[in-house]
């Protein structure tokens, strides 16, 4: 659990010194943004209040209480904030730190890469193209002597389940421990792993996935990751993992594009 607490500050503020309020936090906002203590902040305004006065809710999410309390509170850094902001500290209703709950997530506002890529049946036609070129592949072929039939299919499932899809592999096949294990002892060379990389790519076009610049450098980077932990994991140094769920990615940087 993450040690990470979020602060609300909220504000009632006079309407008619609401711009100069604002104006005070923007100033304000370059010390915040400095503090290594502090993670992210948003100042938001109320879009209902009826009355005469502007309501306003600061959040701002700290590394920990201790690190708000100790650490930044005692830094030159918190001089700066409070000498913007003191005008406004009787206008203050709420300052309190809330602790996150399991009880998060995201919405449904952006597709998974699961369902860009155009789900279950796209992972499995990427598969089936890169394991024809796989064993076709002088420096992969001899690692995939004794492949099973449904190991393409197996892996399309592994896919699916870390962009975004149904836990069908960590349900059918025994989870991340389990495709960690696969890899022990093979000694897999970084000429295998890169060209590992270079074929599921070309598969990728193949098989029609997404050519988008922001679909593809998110399932690049996943692949990146994913084959050099397969080294490590294959090589002679390698430590079990302790069991986790399998991994989640997610659009990078960028967004899908929607023009
Ligand atoms: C993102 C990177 C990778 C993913 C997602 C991946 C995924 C998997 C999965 C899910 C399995 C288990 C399949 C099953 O349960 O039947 C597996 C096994 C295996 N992988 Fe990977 N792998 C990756 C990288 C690599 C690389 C770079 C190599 C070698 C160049 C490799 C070689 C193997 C081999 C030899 C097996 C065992 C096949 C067998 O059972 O005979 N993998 N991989």
């Amino acid at each position: 659990m993450t040690t990470q607490t979020v602060e609300y500050i909220r504000y009632r503020i006079p309407e008619d010194r609401s711009a100069e309020f604002l104006a005070a936090y923007t100033r304000a906002a370059a010390p915040l943004a400095a503090a290594p203590q502090c993670v992210d902040y948003e100042l938001a305004r109320c879009e209902e209040s009826a009355d005469n006065f502007a309501h306003y809710v600061l959040r701002i999410t700290w590394t920990s209480t201790e690190d708000h309390v100790e650490g930044f509170r005692k830094s030159e850094l918190f001089a700066d904030f409070l000498a913007e902001i003191r005008p406004y500290v009787e206008n203050i209703e709420e300052m309190r730190h809330y602790k996150p709950t399991t009880v998060r997530g995201t919405g449904a506002s952006v597709p998974t890469l699961y369902e860009w890529a155009g789900g279950a049946e796209a992972f499995s036609r990427l598969t089936s193209a890169f394991y024809d070129r796989v064993l076709k592949d002088d420096l992969l072929a001899p690692l995939f002597a004794d492949l099973a039939p449904e190991h393409a299919e197996h892996v399309a499932l592994w896919l699916g389940e870390v962009f975004g899809g149904p836990h069908t592999y960590s349900l059918t096949q025994g989870g991340h421990g389990h495709m960690v294990a696969k890899h022990f002892g093979k000694r897999i060379t970084e000429p295998q792993r890169r060209r590992w990389v270079n074929l599921i790519q070309d598969a990728a076009d193949e098989a029609g996935l997404p050519g988008d610049a922001e679909f593809r450098s998110a399932f690049l980077a996943y692949v990146e990751w994913g084959t050099r932990l397969a080294v490590y994991f294959s090589g002679p140094n390698a430590k079990p993992p302790a069991e986790q769920p399998v991994p989640k990615w997610n659009w990078g940087a960028m967004p899908p594009y929607r023009g």
